[in-house]
């Protein structure tokens, strides 16, 4: 039986056709999104005056169904970035999460480093990221060889991208390269969607030591947040806990300030 991995890249392969069709390469490339120069989510988590949070806007999700239907992409990410946001991630994918380029080229507003959140399986979307105004891709072990995440992130750092590649287990991190900047641990398994945050830790201590460590998914109290930045992550890549409030952006302003708190004490 197919899981929802198969299904998402099976479908992401007709929608990439598609894109094509209307859009070719050659124009992304002459767009204004690669006038620009790129922000470095590196630089970015290391920054000790912001979170370490990567904040992610997400509306719907397969396994969570309707998050946040109304909510404004404009006005979530600008307090995202307003409080101390590392990052704002962006889910484009259409079908089954309800973003879009769109979403990404409004986020762009902001003077932050920016994630395209997809499922990217060929150098088109790479182009589409960049000329969208992200400035990191993500690059899911789960769905490529280890192979192709050399190639594609080998392309993405020619476009003056980031390459954050997420693992879910041991046996991924055999797709771990020189191209890859940034490793994320994704709590949730996409094949099944279990989520354990026990999952970051228990993988920290084999992963490379010389790329910055973000732990995904599943993140709600903020005293997990100061569990694993003490355990060595860089960066926190948490939605749904914001998503879910009528207002995420609010929701972003006080679990940053609960954060603060319990960081300060002992
Ligand atoms: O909403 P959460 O549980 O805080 O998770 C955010 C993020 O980690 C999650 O959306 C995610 C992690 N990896 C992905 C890959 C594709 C789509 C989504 C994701």
């Amino acid at each position: 039986m197919k899981n929802i991995l198969d299904k998402i890249i099976e479908h992401k392969k007709i929608e990439i056709a598609r894109c094509r069709q209307e859009r070719t390469a050659t124009e992304l490339m002459q767009s204004h999104g690669f006038e620009r120069n790129t922000l470095s989510l590196k630089s970015s988590l290391l920054d000790i005056s912001k979170t370490g949070i990567i904040a992610e806007f997400k509306r719907r999700s397969p396994s969570k169904g309707i998050i946040n239907a109304s909510a404004d992409v404009a006005k979530v990410t600008s307090v995202y970035t307003q409080y101390g946001a590392s990052c704002l991630s962006v889910l484009t994918d259409e079908q089954f999460f309800g973003g879009s380029l769109e979403d990404l080229k409004i986020a762009r507003q902001h003077a932050i480093p920016i994630l395209r959140k997809d499922f990217m399986i060929d150098e088109y979307q790479i182009l589409e990221a960049r000329a969208f105004g992200a400035d990191v891709i993500l690059l899911i072990a789960a769905c490529l060889s280890p192979r192709r995440v050399k190639e594609l992130a080998a392309y993405a750092k020619k476009l003056s991208l980031e390459v954050l590649l997420e693992v879910h287990g041991e046996d991924e991190l055999a797709h771990v390269c020189d191209e890859i900047d940034l490793v994320g641990v994704n709590n949730r398994n996409l094949k099944t969607f279990e989520v354990d945050i026990e999952n970051s830790i228990r993988l920290l201590n084999i992963l490379p030591k010389n790329k910055l460590a973000i732990a995904e998914s599943g993140i709600d109290n903020v005293k997990v947040v100061k569990q694993l930045r003490t355990a060595g992550f860089s960066g926190f890549l948490i939605g749904e806990n914001f998503m879910k409030n009528e207002n995420p952006g609010e929701a972003f302003k006080n679990y940053v300030q609960q954060l603060k708190q319990v960081e300060n004490e002992n």
